[in-house]
């Protein structure tokens, strides 16, 4: 698969590689059957197991691994739960050589079997070239990718061409807690010498065509908790008499987005940068293709018809999405109760220039003016239990034309520069707090299912996806003057 351009030295870490695939498929098998998620409280144990397995994995490359406490948290019952380690681990320290550090994160997303897998989302499972497992692509398949490079070079006895740094943390699918803080103690430290950070925690616009990633957006996640008395009441002897909780959040839910996807909060759309006719011509030249994106996610019919406009929306405009009801009654079968308490959610994917702290007051105002209309007795709480800030970086760096040749040396094709309309909450901190430069080099493909049923990374992605991550850092070998020249990220909101 490797292009006709590869020089002596990538032909024979990519026959490494190749020849390497069932011990690196056994690898993530490995990781997969851990069920760390993050999410569920319950489960904590496992994200636990999960951060120990990957430290050793990292110890036995020849690694310095140290497992930094991050204490705990309280969870909105009151109780406090140990949050898992942070794993920053270093391996070289040639200070002729440019020093990459590589950020992941290896607790997933919930899965049951019951939702709806075909096979055991904790059993990593190949059907026709497909590795089926939840975290395959999500982001413990392109964790162990980049092991895997880093690994391919100590067993051929070839000098790793970068000084190589990891920070791997349990918390990211519950909005990356702890790690702020970390970052704030650890910049002038750990990340006192890492040139870039690089991130493969996103996604392909196509099944095929190799990506690059410029920007994400933010997340601002809301709960909306509505509460009558202190217990459910039986709907035949309260229905008809009350203001039911569940009813005025239906209401209020339901105030949020129009049937375009438009949103509904005053004000919220005012700072959202203005699209200018340059960023719309790069839209043009995008390959995209609306029928594969269709196939690939199961859905009928997008809101927008046409490729730019479908960008533009998941990219650079706001999106709000509905959640879930903490508190309703959810099972199979009838319960004809009223339940007293029940927290809808939802959340907003932000973009420059949108403030976080100005969407928060225009979220609250919202939906206090709605239920204000409805006179119901009931008490209305909103919170905003995380806030995460939209990412961007600049193409032009030369980071990025390193990831580019990478790229072309591997899969024998230039990649899309896109964004990415979800959210990698340490990003944009990256860039705050430690001043470095950050790259997304994502290796999963446009259907593989993140945070959904099925979730899958590609034999040829994991295996291609190694190679390229090792192509990579000989590239980033080569910039060394180069790296120190370029300033400091800029920042959007
Ligand atoms: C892109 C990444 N793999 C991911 O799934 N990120 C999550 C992070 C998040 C944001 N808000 C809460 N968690 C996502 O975009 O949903
Ligand atoms: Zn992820
Ligand atoms: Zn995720």
């Amino acid at each position: 698969m490797s292009s006709s351009s590869s020089s002596a030295l990538e032909t024979e870490i990519f026959q490494y590689i190749d020849l390497h695939q069932s011990d690196f498929i056994k690898d993530l098998k490995e990781w997969v059957a851990v069920e760390s998620d993050s999410v569920q409280p319950g489960l904590r144990k496992e994200v636990m197991r999960m951060m120990a397995l990957a430290a050793s994995k990292l110890a036995a490359l020849g690694a310095t691994v140290n497992s930094v406490n991050l204490g705990s948290h309280q969870l909105p019952d009151g109780q406090h739960l140990p949050l898992p380690p942070v794993i920053l681990g270093e391996l070289g320290k040639d200070p002729q050589n440019p020093t990459v550090c590589f950020y992941g994160h290896v607790d997933v997303q919930p899965a049951r079997r019951e939702d709806g897998w075909k096979t055991d989302p904790y059993t990593l499972t190949e059907i026709d070239g497909n590795l089926y497992g939840r975290g395959s692509t999500d982001n413990k398949g392109p964790v162990l990718a980049w092991i895997n490079a880093v690994e391919t070079f100590r067993a051929l006895k070839l000098a790793i061409p970068v000084n190589f740094k990891f920070i791997i943390e349990g918390m990211e699918e519950a909005g990356s807690l702890g790690l702020e803080k970390l970052l704030e103690e650890e910049k002038r430290c750990f990340f006192s010498d890492v040139d870039f950070i690089v991130i493969s925690d996103n996604l392909w616009l196509s099944k095929k065509k190799p990506a690059l990633t410029y920007g994400t957006r933010g997340n601002a996640c809301f709960f909306v908790e509505v509460e009558g008395g202190d217990k459910d009441l039986h709907s035949g002897t309260f229905g008809g008499i009350i203001h039911e909780p569940l009813m005025d959040l239906v209401a209020l839910l339901d105030s949020l987005v129009d049937p375009t996807g438009h949103i509904q909060i005053p004000g919220i759309y005012d700072s959202v940068a203005a699209l200018t006719e340059e960023e719309r011509k790069l839209y043009e030249s995008i390959e995209y293709d609306i029928e594969e994106h269709k196939n690939n996610s199961g859905v009928k019919k997008f809101l927008y018809s046409s490729k730019e406009e479908i960008l533009l929306h998941l990219w650079r405009y706001p999106s709000l999405s509905i959640h879930g009801i903490e508190g309703a009654f959810h099972e199979p079968g009838i319960k004809t109760v009223i339940p007293a308490k029940v927290i809808g959610k939802f959340s907003i994917r932000q973009v420059p220039y949108m403030d976080l702290s100005v969407v928060k007051q225009q979220v609250e105002e919202h939906l206090k003016n709605v239920f204000s209309k409805r006179n119901s007795p009931n008490k209305l709480k909103v919170s905003m239990p995380l806030g995460a800030k939209p990412w961007v970086a600049d193409v032009n760096d030369p980071l990025y034309k390193a990831a580019r040749r990478a790229i072309k040396t591997v899969f024998g094709e230039d990649p899309d520069f896109i964004r990415d309309g979800s959210t990698i909450p340490i990003a944009r901190l990256f860039q705050t707090i430690t001043q470095k430069r950050v790259i997304m080099f994502p290796i999963g493909a446009a259907d593989a299912g993140e945070h959904s049923q099925n979730e899958k990374i590609s034999r040829h992605n994991y295996i291609e996806g190694t190679k390229v991550f090792a192509a990579f850092l000989l590239e980033i070998s080569k910039l060394r003057g180069q790296l120190h020249e370029t300033s400091s990220p800029e920042t959007k909101n």
